[in-house]
């Protein structure tokens, strides 16, 4: 068994100060889960219907039909698989979903259950490897022969026109031997691996000597290490409502592989670490090192966005995170190599499979690997918070730092060995070149993933323009606001458009959406998707979501621009609005009238084959003259109260997505991120009509971005701000309390019971993976209050009729998500 030798993955790694939080937070046994859970991908990734193009019902079948045609195509003796199960919940869960004995993914065949024990995993260490899920053996069958017994995807029997799809792990390779050569990888392009890529040259670290064309080689990622400290380098965040400034007093510790690209792994497994001494970064004035957010994010996200793009994995075809990194544009419109190669030439590098076809090819393997993370002072991390002890802290990297490496006096790694057991397994795969001509190119497919730890169906270019890949969360978060036909609607930071032009399927096209983006590329982004899904009511805008206010002053300047400028809808236009150009111009309106009947009869929560945008919509909506289809809003800024509606799905830390192996956030710059939504709430409470509705959503799991805000909201508008149930309730209760850290208040009971947090681990109980968690102790997320069973996490309608207990039996299966969380709230004055 392969993954017998490898080291086994108890979980995404955290900042030392992030993990003591949460742990904090959460409890031990409820961070494990969520953490084993964030390292693997989704095994339910799930699709979303466009119900402007497609009945969903209808569209399932052709979906099925896609997927048994591609799957012949990709059908390949070594592509083969049939999964034994450890645990007979699995199998009963494929049963209820009707895929036993059945093809239940493009690379995936039948499943029998068997009581196989996972204690073929390495070292013994039996809770990691329950953490880390149970083995699949993965063995040869036939082909499938019959498209209508080839049933890899349902509608989700919950949450209307969504399809899920199901994959599987982790398995094991029934024949691997240690003697097989291996390629080690770096993070980025292991992730992307897990996620279903193949692995391009940038990606490449080490191999064993002698490797050929066409050769079966084993695929390890290796994971960072921290490799000293850089004083002055930490970040503490300090932040009001509207403004942030970063300061420089912590101590930063560095992270590296430490294996050089090209070296050689040896056939007992190890490969030897070269370290370099790396000049300390030059000391930074006080001054200098204070930052705003926005840059402090931007600095962060295009590190990340380089290491991604340098990590040398490409052609995921189920990313998760659509919004978070642009899959959901891929799904839609995917990039083959050609198309990529086409669009950038021969000289492009490739990066992970979420920004493809951009990057320069960094071969250092140092460079590109070496990542900073800041480390806390220990009294910014451990003031108030029993659990933050220092021992607590060290834990995750000091576990790493253990495995060999030693460190000199000024806190360099230097001179041992990687072993196996310090890798991550990914699977197998055949080299496309030789040992030589993998380091030598620069681009280029090097390895054809054969078989994977995690199998997760491929969707990638599957019925363009009528399906979409798209987190459940994200689907329910635009549900839950869901505005009716003939709004206004204010999607604030919206690229790449994924929930935006689901508002559009929900309002029938019919009403205005106004969505906003801070960043130009990212506003053609929303426009393309716009068309790609033939959404009309879309006008983007790139702007300052903080800045879309009106203000006096502004007012007054618009007011003289105006004498003298085009006309509304003209400007709009220039400016590359998406949608028709009004005919006879309107005025703008002072204020939208707010939506007055309750909007959930809208989805129904049990028919999802009725969710088509006409009925979804109750026919009592009236449309408000500020969106009834006839004129265009143009960019901002625009008068307080202006929209119906408002989705405010600010950048985040997305300590939600997964499948990741290292989240590299510390504690400051997840305070900052939070004091930053505060202030785009700020805007959204203003621009929010009377009576007017918003949802805010992340895709995080920390409660300081989450809870903390909402309660934030509640309490600075006090008496014009009321939380309202984010139905359809399909996530976890809030968090109840306060921060451990600063003391400030998280939800109280009943409002804890009104929001949705989605935590991946807990909404995926055990049974479908043989994961047998500790039981859950006070931080347990208590059940809903409409609840029927008493299954940790679900929520069930009390008028659920005999279909839908039928229903429940099968939720299991459809809710292994992301990390999100969901509020809504009305203005009430
Ligand atoms: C979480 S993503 C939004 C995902 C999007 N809602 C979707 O579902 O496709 C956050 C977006 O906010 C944008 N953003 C960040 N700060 C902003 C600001 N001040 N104004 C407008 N957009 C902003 C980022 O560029 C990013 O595209």
């Amino acid at each position: 068994m392969a993954n017998q030798h490898f080291g086994v993955r108890t979980g995404v790694r955290w900042d030392p100060a992030v993990e003591a939080y949460f742990t904090a937070c959460f409890g031990v046994p409820r961070l494990a889960a969520m953490s084993a859970a964030l390292a693997r991908p989704s095994l339910t990734p799930t699709l979303r219907v466009n119900t402007l193009r497609s009945n969903p019902q209808e569209l399932i079948q052709k979906l099925q039909r896609e997927l048994w045609k591609q799957q012949q195509k990709d059908h390949h003796p070594n592509h083969r698989y049939t999964g034994q199960h450890h645990g007979q919940d699995m199998a009963n869960a494929r049963r209820s979903a009707g895929l036993d004995g059945e093809v239940s993914s493009c690379n995936e065949l039948p499943i029998t259950a068997t009581n196989k024990t996972s204690n073929s995993l390495d070292g013994g260490d039996a809770a990691a490897s329950k953490m880390a899920g149970v083995m699949v053996s993965a063995k040869r069958t036939q082909p499938p022969t019959d498209p209508t017994t080839t049933t890899t995807v349902r509608l989700h029997p919950r949450v209307p026109a969504v399809a899920v799809m199901f994959g599987r792990g982790p398995c094991d390779v029934d024949d691997y031997s240690p003697g097989l050569p291996e390629v080690v990888i770096n993070r980025f392009a292991g992730e992307a691996v897990l996620k279903g890529a193949h692995v391009y040259a940038p990606g490449i670290l080490a191999a064993s000597a002698g490797i050929a064309a066409g050769d079966l080689v084993v695929v390890s990622a290796a994971l960072e290490r921290p490799v000293g400290h850089n004083d002055g380098q930490g970040a503490d965040a300090h932040a009001d409502q509207d403004h942030l400034s970063i300061h420089g007093d912590g101590v930063s510790v560095r992270l590296a592989v430490g294996i050089s690209r090209g070296a050689k792994v040896e056939p007992d497994g190890s490969v030897p670490l070269s370290w370099a001494r790396q000049p300390p970064p030059p000391k930074l004035q006080r001054s200098q090192r204070s930052s705003s957010p926005r840059q402090g994010q931007m600095r962060q996200r295009q590190q990340e966005r380089r290491r991604r793009q340098q990590g040398g994995a490409r052609g995921a075809e189920c990313d998760e995170e659509p919004a978070r990194a642009g899959g959901m544009r891929e799904a839609v419109k995917p990039r083959t190599e050609a198309e990529c190669m086409s669009r950038h030439g021969s000289s492009s590098s490739h990066g992970s499979s979420n920004e493809r076809c951009s990057g320069d090819s960094i071969n250092d393997s140092w460079a590109v690997l070496g990542s900073d993370i800041s480390k806390p002072s220990s009294s910014s991390s451990s003031s108030s918070c029993s659990s933050c002890s220092r021992d607590s802290e060290r834990s995750s990297w000091d576990n790493i730092s253990s495995t060999g490496v030693q460190e000199d006096k000024g806190g360099n790694s230097s001179g041992s060995i990687s072993r196996r057991s310090e890798r991550a397994f990914l699977g197998l795969a055949r080299a496309v070149v030789g040992r030589r001509a993998m380091f030598r190119a620069q681009e280029g497919l090097v390895l054809q993933m054969e078989r994977r730890l995690y199998d997760v169906p491929s969707c990638n270019g599957l019925l363009r323009g009528e399906v979409m890949l798209q987190a459940l969360p994200s689907i329910i978060a635009a549900q839950v606001l869901n505005p009716r036909p003939g709004t206004s609607v204010l999607d604030m930071c919206a690229a790449p458009g994924g929930k935006t032009t689901l508002l559009a399927a929900l309002l029938g096209d019919q009403g205005r959406i106004v969505a906003l983006d801070r960043t130009a590329a990212k506003v053609a982004e929303i426009r393309s998707l716009a068309r790609d899904l033939g959404v009309h009511c879309v006008e983007a805008y790139q702007a300052d979501a903080k800045e879309a206010v009106l203000t006096m002053t502004a007012a007054a300047a618009a007011a003289a621009a105006a004498a003298a400028e085009q006309p509304m809808e003209e400007k709009a236009a220039a400016a590359g609005a998406v949608g028709r150009i009004p005919s006879p111009p309107v005025s703008l309106p002072s204020a939208a009238p707010p939506p007055s009947s309750p909007r959930l009869s809208a989805i129904p929560s049990a028919a999802p084959s009725s969710a088509t945008p006409s009925s979804a919509a109750p026919s009592s909506a009236a449309p408000s003259p500020a969106a009834a289809g006839a004129l265009l809003l143009g960019p901002p800024p625009y008068p307080a109260g202006t929209f119906d509606y408002i989705l405010l799905d600010p950048p985040c830390t997305a300590l939600g997505l997964r499948p990741r192996l290292l989240h590299s956030w510390n504690l400051p710059q997840l305070r900052a991120m939070a004091a930053y939504q505060r202030a785009l709430m700020h805007t959204a409470v203003r621009l929010l009509a009377p009576g007017g509705e918003m949802v805010y959503c992340t895709c995080t799991i920390n409660p300081d971005e989450n809870e903390a805000n909402v309660a934030w909201a509640l309490d600075r508008f006090s008496g014009s701000l009321q939380l309202l149930p984010a139905e359809p309730l399909v996530g976890l209760t809030g968090l109840t309390g306060a921060d451990p850290e600063t003391g400030s208040r998280w939800l109280n009971e009943q409002e804890a019971a009104m929001v949705q947090r989605f935590d991946p681990g807990l909404l995926f109980p055990g049974r479908m993976m043989g994961l047998i968690l500790p039981p859950l102790p006070l931080s347990q997320p208590p059940a809903h209050p409409q609840a029927k069973e008493q299954e940790p996490g679900f929520r069930c309608d009390d008028d659920d009729d005999d279909e839908d207990d039928e229903d429940e039996e099968e939720l299991p299966w459809v809710d292994d998500v992301m990390g999100f969380f969901i509020a809504r709230l009305r203005k009430v004055s």
